[in-house]
């Protein structure tokens, strides 16, 4: 990419998107493209059509999806397979029509199978089944993939793919059900410290292992991979290293400071058992993350802090 090159980021206003966008700025580049979901409903084709008609982006960061944790993607379960789909196929095609020179489709390690061997490898895609709880929304990231392959098989358009670990960080969502575990746990303890609550209710049995990235990280590795490579097979994004949820949980409740005790709801569900995504290939392309995961929470944590009147 040119610093003057045009960029559309899609979901410039997520948590990734977000972060890709000051990252790109901080690098000098001018000339980005942002739209949000009320001014451009990438469901709508024809919508898609005339921004990618008029606006003519050279580059695409594809960070718009309907996103949430565990619980969101097992109950709105048509939602996410269909909303992500639909974004996937109108903004793809329209990168291909109006000839993007390159773009680059966010997926999720969750398209691996459930009981995949670990660290998870990218050629593990497609061997086995997925995890029930998130089937729909790994579908969609399955078929983003491979409208991203097949573009580049059948047009030559270089379209690349990368799947993320868990992520976190700056304007992440804190929804008290919907969010993902690090945001949400942040918000429980923040908000138990406050009220001097005995007790913290973690869900699931907190022995399924997570790998967690800090957001800002994963956009300079998104960037990075603008920039250096151009390969038809996905690359996994992480920092190779993971945790217990009940780790994890004792680590916010360190940074946040809270005093009482956890319980376990295991009526909830664990999901996936482990995946620790093998980040040996994104090494090995020159890229390794910066921030671990304490540095991270507490960051994380200092803009919940300077946000929480603006959580939903
Ligand atoms: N968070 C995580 O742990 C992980 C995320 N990812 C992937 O990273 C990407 C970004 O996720 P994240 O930033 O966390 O998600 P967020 O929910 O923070 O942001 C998603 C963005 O998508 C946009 N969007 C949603 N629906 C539409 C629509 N119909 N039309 C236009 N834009 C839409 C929203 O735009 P607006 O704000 O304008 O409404 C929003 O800015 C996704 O592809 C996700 O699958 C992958 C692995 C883990
Ligand atoms: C990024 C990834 O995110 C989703 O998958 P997930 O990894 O299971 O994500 P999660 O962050 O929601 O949960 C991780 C673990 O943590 C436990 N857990 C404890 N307490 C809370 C809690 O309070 N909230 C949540 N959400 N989980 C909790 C929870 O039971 C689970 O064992 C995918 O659907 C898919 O969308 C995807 O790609």
């Amino acid at each position: 990419m040119e610093t003057t090159s045009s960029i559309y980021i899609a979901g410039h206003r997520g948590m990734v998107g977000g972060a890709i966008k000051r990252h790109l700025e901080q690098q000098g580049y001018t000339n980005l493209i942002c739209r949000t979901s009320d001014e451009l409903d990438l469901r709508n084709q024809q919508a898609v059509e005339d921004f990618f008609a008029t606006e003519k982006p050279e580059y695409v960061f594809f960070a718009a999806a309907k996103v949430g944790g565990i619980m969101a993607n097992n109950t709105y379960r048509a939602d996410f397979l269909y909303e992500n789909l639909i974004m996937e196929t109108n903004v793809i095609h329209a990168a291909y029509k109006y000839e993007v020179t390159k773009l680059l489709f966010l997926g999720s390690s969750c398209i691996y199978p459930k009981f995949a061997p670990q660290p998870l490898k990218e050629e593990y895609l497609l061997t086995g089944p997925l995890e029930q709880t998130n089937e729909p929304y790994a579908i969609a990231k399955i078929a983003g993939i491979k409208l991203c392959e097949t573009y580049r098989d059948q047009y030559g358009c270089d379209f690349i793919s990368a799947m993320p670990t868990n992520l976190y960080g700056i304007g992440d969502n804190y929804h008290p059900n919907n969010s993902h575990v690090l945001p949400a746990l942040i918000r429980r303890f923040h908000e138990a410290k406050e009220k001097n609550k005995p007790i913290v209710t973690i869900w699931g049995t907190g022995t399924p292992m997570r790998e967690f990235l800090y957001s800002e990280d994963l956009a300079e590795a998104c960037v990075y991979l603008m920039n250096h490579y151009s390969e038809r097979e996905l690359v996994n994004i992480g920092t190779g290293e993971d945790l217990s949820i009940k780790d994890l949980a004792l680590l916010i409740k360190k940074t946040v400071g809270y005093q009482g005790a956890l319980e376990f709801d295991t009526t909830k569900p664990d999901g996936t058992p482990r995946k620790l995504m093998d980040v040996s290939k994104l090494h090995n392309i020159g890229w390794r993350h910066k921030t671990d995961l304490n540095d991270g929470i507490e960051l994380a944590y200092r803009d919940f802090l300077k946000k929480k009147f603006a959580i939903r």
